[in-house]
């Protein structure tokens, strides 16, 4: 039960001469893995998804369901369920009816229907909604109909196309939270295709980092977040400047494993009486702490953590180096 990309490659425009969106993806996602694709809008997350559920033919290499070649499989036959972004639920069914659609096709009885629609309301949180008009749900409530939708066959593989993105940021953050739940609880195996890393790295057993076609980067969170496999990637999940190993070590006295490290803003921090002289350059006010852009003699400019208030440019400041908030590059 695991689905096998090989060397894929797909291409839009019918003369073959179009830059390929998706140019040469290998990826593997096992029995009941969640799997987020990370990256930039027009990276080719979407399109890397669409070829999985049959809805884009690819131009070279192979997607396998086990031993199956799905080449000649059409997306109604594959067993996946899709959810997309705006989940778009049929506007005359009820909120049961949505959920049902599926099961009504393959011919399962309306008595074990009405069964699955209940199972289904309480999995997504929402008893009772089966008699609902959709147009009465709110967004979040009826991306979680579209959650059930998808989930009421029990596809061998769901695919999710930025489902919460619609969404306000609350909210959203509220959904990841039951989503993984959802996923986890039901065994589902997974392909999550996401911009926001947040979601990507709360949902995802393994997340790749998708840039110009490819997969920059594959691994588990934790690996990707202590081990970014390039600057890119680096900046991607959030790090800042990158640099050498030995130009740390001689500004700050602190030993390091010899390479390149990418610095979070948090590796400098701002504080009063001794510590590494700098000059503020800008500074962006937060309510916990000020983001402050600052030149150090010998590491030049980096983003460093300062006080509420943040000091003026120009300002000589003094800062601590906290190398827990460096990650080593290579994965
Ligand atoms: N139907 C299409 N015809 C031609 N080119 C397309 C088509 N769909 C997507 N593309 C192009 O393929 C590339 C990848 O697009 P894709 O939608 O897969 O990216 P994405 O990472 O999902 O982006 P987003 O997050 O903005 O949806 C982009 O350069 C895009 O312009």
């Amino acid at each position: 039960m695991t689905l096998h990309i090989e060397d894929l490659v797909v291409r839009y425009g019918s003369d073959g001469t179009a830059p390929a969106a998706v140019d040469g993806v290998d990826l593997t996602v096992a029995d009941g893995e969640v799997v987020a694709l990370l990256g930039p809008s027009g990276c080719g997350k979407s399109t890397l998804l669409r070829a999985v559920a049959g809805l884009e033919p690819p131009a070279g290499g192979r997607i396998r369901w086990d031993d199956t070649d799905l080449a000649r499989v059409p997306a109604h036959r594959r067993g996946f369920g899709l959810m997309f972004q705006d989940g778009v639920l049929f506007p005359h069914r009820d909120v049961g009816g949505n959920i049902g659609y599926g099961l009504e096709r393959n011919g399962v009885r309306r008595i074990a229907i009405r069964e699955r629609v209940d199972e289904l309301l309480d999995l997504v949180g929402l008893p009772g909604f089966a008699g609902r008009a959709v147009g009465t749900l709110s967004g979040g409530q009826a991306q979680r109909v579209a959650l059930a939708r998808a989930l009421a066959p029990r596809p061998r593989l769901l695919l999710l196309d930025e489902p919460l993105a619609a969404l306000d940021r609350e909210l959203r953050e509220r959904l990841i939270g039951d989503l993984r739940e959802v996923l986890r609880s039901t065994g589902t195996t997974a392909l999550y295709v996401t911009h926001d890393q947040g979601e990507a790295f709360a949902l995802a057993d393994r997340v790749g980092l998708m840039d110009a076609g490819r997969i920059r980067q594959l691994g588990a969170p934790a690996q990707v977040w202590s081990h970014p496999a390039d600057a890119w990637v680096a900046g991607f999940v959030g790090f800042g400047a990158v640099r050498d190993a030995g130009e740390l070590t001689a500004a700050t006295g602190v030993p390091l494993a010899p390479g390149d490290w990418a610095l979070r803003p948090a590796a400098f921090e701002v504080v009063d009486g001794a510590g590494l002289a700098a000059t503020v350059l800008r500074s962006l006010p937060g309510p916990d702490r000020s983001r402050v852009r600052v030149e150090l003699p010998s590491l030049g400019e980096l983003d460093a953590l300062g006080p509420p208030g943040p000091p003026a440019p120009g300002t000589k400041v003094h800062l601590r180096f906290d190398p827990t908030h460096c990650a080593p590059l290579g994965a």
